[in-house]
């Protein structure tokens, strides 16, 4: 295992306590592409930054690549590369002399950092701009440099928080790109996010996290299966005092795997069934429909399912 994490707890002590880690166990294997997928304060930032050795665990352990990311602190940032959610770039420096530079950091020699500078400049389709400032870059751009920087050391494991936060579709992609090309240098990946089609999308294995915790782990595929359906229908009511007796009656349809109530109505979900839509409609018209929305299940679904509420909530 590249990352170990074992009953992770960060608690920031102030005025309000605040249980930001609860207790989270974690394997990351070599080569892997892990998401940590849960909205905002969640906890993911945190944890990110205990392994990073940028914030200390309350209680707990931390190895990368075998390393205890709290005793050896300086050993265990050898191994690791570091995308925070934030341009950390140098504002004074080129895009060459921010990625030679932590080289140099690392140990480099001038001449091994200038050779790898260059690489990085060409693997991530930069050289053009090697001689630009940060300032002048799009973001996504800039979060490429960030990227190529963070594995300048040939670190074990990349660390990206939120790495599509901000982006435009077409740099999302892009970055996207990037990430998957890491995985063949056998560099293991692990991010954070809350979009969940960057979850589903990139990522080997996801872990949906709420509130601190862990709530499931599996591969994309095991975790929409889960649900146990394969569409999610949201029904937005105008009458909602007597949606028990709507529940009871969509229950029964055939193909409906499940019906709740929602703060707007009624949620579904049912199996691809030819004419629910219509038997869906019909039961639901007398409670005021007034708006429909079908979805296939995704990772959004099976958070749904695990908390009652919405990632984006
Ligand atoms: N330095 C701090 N002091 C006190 N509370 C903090 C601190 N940093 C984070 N928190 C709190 O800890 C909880 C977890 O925050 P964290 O940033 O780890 O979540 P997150 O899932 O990364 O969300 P986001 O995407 O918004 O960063 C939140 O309630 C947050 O307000």
């Amino acid at each position: 295992m590249i990352v170990e994490i074992t009953g992770l707890r960060k608690i920031y002590e102030g005025k309000q306590k605040v249980v930001a880690v609860d207790g989270i166990d974690l394997n990351v294997g070599a080569g892997e592409l892990f998401g940590l997928l849960g909205p905002n304060g969640a906890g993911k930032t945190t944890t990110i930054s205990i392994c990073t050795t940028r914030a200390l665990p309350s209680a707990g352990r931390v190895l990368i690549a075998g390393v205890d990311v709290v005793a050896h602190a300086a050993a265990a940032r050898c191994h690791i590369g570091v995308v925070p959610q934030y341009n950390t770039l140098d504002r004074a420096c080129t895009i060459f002399e921010n990625i030679h530079f932590h080289c140099l950091y690392f140990g480099f020699s001038r001449a091994d950092a200038t050779a790898r500078t260059q690489q990085l400049l060409a693997q991530f389709h930069l050289t053009e701009r090697a001689g630009a400032y940060p300032q002048q870059l799009s973001g996504g751009l800039a979060q490429r440099v960030q990227i190529a920087r963070a594995i300048a050391h040939r670190p074990k494991v990349l660390f990206l928080d939120e790495p599509s936060a901000g982006l435009d579709p077409q740099s999302r992609i892009a970055m996207w790109e990037a990430v998957r090309g890491l995985r063949e240098e056998g560099i293991t990946v692990v991010l954070t996010t809350h979009y969940m089609e960057e979850a589903d999308e990139l990522c080997d294995r996801v872990a949906i996290i709420d509130h601190g915790r862990i709530l499931v782990q599996d591969t994309p595929a095991a975790l929409k299966a889960s649900v146990g359906a394969q569409k999610l229908y949201e029904l937005d009511l105008h009458d909602r005092e007597k949606t028990p007796l709507l529940l009871a009656r969509l229950s029964g349809l055939n193909g409906v795997a499940s019906a709740e109530q929602t703060p707007k109505g009624v949620r579904v979900l049912a199996h691809n069934v030819d004419g629910l839509l219509s038997e869906v409609v019909e039961a639901a018209n007398p409670y005021g429909l007034r708006d429909l929305s079908i979805t296939e299940t995704s990772l959004e679904t099976v958070f749904i399912r695990l908390t009652g509420r919405d990632l984006r909530e």
